[in-house]
């Protein structure tokens, strides 16, 4: 893999009224890989994923996006140059089908404008367009169902088929498989290698096995300061990390 990175941080520090809850953190995430966050409770994780979605300003340091500086730049023009977060909450509105859903993602990205929607063939072409959508997340099949009535697992797929509407590069993905069962776990992670095949993925996720299993690189954190970086197969064998998780599973993957 060459050094092609998507988003950088640099010297990343949030302070919360003299607590340094993210200290000094350079990352890097590599274009077309999943990357995932890890670390024990108050590790920093979440505060470092909303550093870089930009739902907190820093305090001190620097964030890249493509090359480009994005420290000062406003949440909602994230979207635009790419980057789109999907949360942890099902953001799926639970009257309107799943088809509708994803049109209204669709319609929101085309801006909404009114003479582009009274032509049929654009309508056409629309339905077309969510239905593809759903396909790729495996959710054709629930085309018509409100998404009210889905599984929490199948929610989650409508969810990131309408941050796929957004045609991001880049999907931040917060905690993917919080509340889920192991069968919708186990389609939740074939669905996020299946969406990062031309996309980067960087997400927070609680569940080790699917860490292992999906990423190519694993940042652990531990006390807002970097601890470890690599594959899982390294830094699961990494003594500072297997103490920062003692009990809880590093190093005890197969
Ligand atoms: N708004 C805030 N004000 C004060 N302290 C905060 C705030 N947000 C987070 N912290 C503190 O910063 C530290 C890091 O929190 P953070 O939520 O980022 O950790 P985390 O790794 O995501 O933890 P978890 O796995 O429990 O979600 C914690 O000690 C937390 O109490």
């Amino acid at each position: 893999m060459g050094d092609d990175f998507i988003v950088e941080t640099k010297n990343l520090t949030k302070e919360f009224k003299g607590f340094v809850a993210v200290s000094d953190v350079n990352l890097r995430v590599r274009r077309h890989t999943i990357h995932a966050l890890i670390g024990p409770n108050g590790a920093g994780k979440t505060t470092c994923f909303n550093l870089i979605t930009k739902f907190l300003q820093p305090s001190r340091g620097q964030i890249l996006l493509n090359g480009r500086d994005i420290t000062k730049t406003e949440p909602a023009a994230i979207a635009r140059l790419g980057m789109v977060r999907s949360f942890q909450i099902s953001a799926v509105f639970g009257h309107l089908t799943a088809l509708e859903n994803v049109r209204v993602a669709l319609q929101r990205k085309q801006g909404n404008s009114m003479h582009f929607w009274q032509s049929d063939r654009s309508l056409d072409s629309l339905n077309e367009r969510a239905e593809q959508l759903l396909a790729d997340v495996g959710m054709l099949e629930y085309r018509d169902t409100a998404a009210g009535e889905l599984s929490y697992g199948r929610k989650r797929a409508l969810e990131i088929a309408t941050t796929l509407a957004l045609e991001p590069e880049m999907l931040l993905l917060d905690e993917p498989m919080a509340g889920m069962g192991s069968e919708d776990v186990a389609r939740t992670a074939q669905l996020i290698r299946r969406v990062s095949a031309s996309r980067t993925v960087l997400m927070v996720e609680h569940n080790l096995s699917v860490v292992a299993d999906l990423s190519d690189t694993i940042t652990v954190l531990k006390l807002g300061k970097v601890l470890a970086e690599g594959p899982y197969g390294e830094i699961s064998q990494n003594p500072e990390v297997i103490e920062a998780y003692m009990g809880h599973g590093v190093g005890s993957h197969a």
